[in-house]
């Protein structure tokens, strides 16, 4: 057994540091929170009547109170396909509760979105503060105090992450993520993408495109790219709170519905009235932390996890910042290629020992933190086995090696030395860049800026043949307090073309992009943002621009006189119309991408003056 790596133990110590006021100030919100504030014991008689009077066959027994009454915060409902399946969930979970004598209870839904109905569309602009939204929801949902455990029923983009900061501030209740699993495979990533790239450039129809995406996105279950859903798929299993190898098992599946009774069981085994308490807010602390960032490094995972995990660790009272990502990026191998990074999907990843093969095979290089409080029997040791069902009962069994090293390899042999996220600072500000999915010839790109406001203009230009050249596409104005920081993820077709052209491309925005873009490289969250007089809004077309990310660059290459001598251009009118007038709030309290873009945690902790 390798020991830890040093530059791992280094990072976590100084977060540790960075965090002692504020997690001391939460370990002690939870602390009462369990012996004095949001449970059973606190409520009235009437309080109790009305949290129990529709629970039907349940009520006897939460009515006398003696055993664990479940809430489940449930975010179902038909737009995200990997959400479809939850809505028999808590049916099943009130079954599984009542074979050890347990309750449960819906506690409350959240609203999710799906980043992929929303994708280019107005919607889009609702998409980050929908985390916000969903944590505002959770606690609401929690704030009942008739329950001893959580489990919450969320897979998506800005779900997870919203379920879990809500959650957080009732850290004294032991929680487990319940997820539901990826959609078969159907038509290939690669294949999606080439029919969108010919529709592109006008070589096929309309009717071509949806049947081709139709077959992409088939049926009931998340989608099969790894992006930031099952991104945070994976960080759920190296922080601990699935059951072991819960990510990607598929719905409607016997193994499916054993591990929902499994977690059932569990969260019972583990409330603090018995001798094993495993609090949400212990489960959720630095070393887990720094373990979904390693978990992001090894797989490639999305993006978006630099904006969400700095929030998540936030609400545990740790802080968190891209030069942790960036020196653990530095000595974590990229270990699986799973599309965008690869062309198998997560279907692939884990018939070859997925999460599994992962987890064991960077805690035996000492390349994450085995000790932390997860919610299986053991620590972290756990996870590295995959869930497997023998003559009907659920076991975990080792995954000795890879199944298929074309896609998923051991440390001692990985695919890149480093993670692949990059972070870029310079004239321009700080930013991310995923590398892992982009050609290591297009890691440096050095070319005139094209300069937008919005995305559709950047696809008028490309239809006008105006982008046919070496360019740096400038979106601005794209920031959380601008409009909410949408991904442009609908660009990456058209820049897709232009890159196999020939053409140096890239794009640099102070906006978002899908966990599964990949091939364009991209400079993305430049922070601070142009709205409020980020340096990004300086740029003039024709400006050279470097994105490196080799060197961690992000210049313009202007000469300081004429640079110090410009203004930022007046911002667009702010979103108006599909609702976005109504996150005016979120927008105007918005704090960096880089800290969490949280308008709800930027209010907290500055009313408790942290
Ligand atoms: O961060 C992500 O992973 C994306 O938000 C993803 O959830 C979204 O659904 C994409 O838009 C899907 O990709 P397509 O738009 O290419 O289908
Ligand atoms: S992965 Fe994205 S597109 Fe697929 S269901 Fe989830 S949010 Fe929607």
């Amino acid at each position: 057994m390798t020991d830890l790596h040093p530059v791992i133990a280094k990072v976590t110590e100084r977060i540790t540091e960075r965090s002692a006021a504020t997690r001391l100030k939460y370990l002690d919100l939870i602390e009462r929170g369990r012996d004095a504030g949001t449970n059973r014991a606190q409520l009235s008689c009437g309080n109790l009547a009305h949290g129990f009077a529709a629970s039907g066959e349940d009520k006897a027994v939460i009515r006398t109170g003696r055993a664990m009454n479940i809430g489940i915060i449930t975010a179902y409902n038909d737009m995200l396909s990997a959400h479809q399946p939850y809505g028999r969930y808590p049916e099943q979970i009130k079954i599984a509760a009542r074979e050890i004598g347990a309750t449960a209870q819906v506690a409350g839904g959240v609203p999710a979105m799906c980043d992929g109905v929303t994708q280019g569309q107005a919607g889009m602009d609702l998409s980050l503060f929908s985390r916000d939204t969903i944590a505002l929801s959770t606690a609401v949902s929690l704030s009942h105090a008739m329950f001893e455990g959580n489990l919450m029923l969320g897979i998506c983009d800005k779900i997870v992450p919203g379920l879990l900061i809500g959650a957080l501030r009732f850290g004294h209740l032991p929680t487990i993520l319940i997820p539901a699993g990826p959609m078969p495979s159907g038509l290939a990533n690669k294949e999606k993408v080439r029919i969108r790239q010919l529709y592109a450039e006008g070589k096929v129809g309309r009717d071509e495109l949806l049947e081709s995406e139709s077959a992409s996105y088939h049926g009931a279950g998340t989608c099969t790219f790894y992006g930031t859903a099952n991104s945070n798929q994976m960080m759920m299993e190296v922080m601990g709170l699935h059951m072991p190898g819960a990510a990607f098992v598929n719905p409607g599946t016997k193994l499916r519905s054993e591990l929902t009774r499994a977690a059932t069981h569990r969260i019972a085994d583990i409330g603090w009235d018995g001798n094993d308490y495993r609090p949400l807010g212990h489960c959720i602390d630095e070393k887990a932390i720094v373990n979904a960032i390693i978990g992001l490094m090894a797989t490639g995972g999305s993006t978006n996890h630099a904006i969400h995990l700095p929030a998540i660790a936030r609400a545990a009272g740790i802080h968190i910042d891209w030069t942790d990502f960036a020196e653990l990026s530095d000595v974590v191998p990229l270990l699986a290629r799973v599309y965008p990074n690869g062309s198998g999907d997560v279907n692939h990843f884990h018939a070859a020992g997925g999460m599994a093969v992962i987890i064991r095979e960077l805690l035996d290089a000492g390349l994450l933190h085995r000790d932390i409080m997860t919610v299986a029997r053991q620590d972290l040791t756990d996870y590295g086995k995959e869930p497997v069902l023998q003559d009907d009962a659920l076991v975990w069994q080792d995954v000795p090696a890879s199944r298929d090293e074309a896609m998923l390899r051991p440390a001692s042999n990985p695919f890149q030395a480093d993670g692949g996220m990059k972070l870029l600072q310079g004239n321009l500000g700080r930013c991310v860049m995923k590398v892992s999915a982009v050609d290591k010839e297009r890691w440096t790109i050095e070319a005139p800026a094209a300069i937008f406001h919005d995305q559709d203009d950047v696809l008028r230009a490309f239809k006008a043949g105006e982008l046919e050249r070496d360019v740096v596409v400038v979106v601005r104005f794209q920031g959380p307090r601008a409009n909410g920081m949408p991904e442009l993820h609908k660009l990456t077709p058209a820049l897709g073309v232009l890159q196999d052209r020939g053409f140096k491309v890239a794009l640099l925005t102070d906006g978002r992009m899908s966990g599964a873009s990949g091939k364009v490289p991209a400079a993305i969250h430049l922070s601070p943002e142009a709205l409020g007089g980020g340096p990004i809004g300086k740029l003039r077309d024709g400006d050279i621009v470097r994105v490196c990310a080799e060197s961690g660059q992000v210049e313009a290459l202007v000469d300081a006189a004429t640079w110090d001598a410009r203004d930022i251009p007046a911002a667009p009118p702010p979103p108006y119309d599909t609702g976005r007038e109504l996150f005016a709030l979120f927008r105007h309290n918005s704090d960096l991408a880089e800290q969490g873009a949280s308008p709800i945690l930027a209010a907290m902790d500055a009313e408790l003056a942290i």
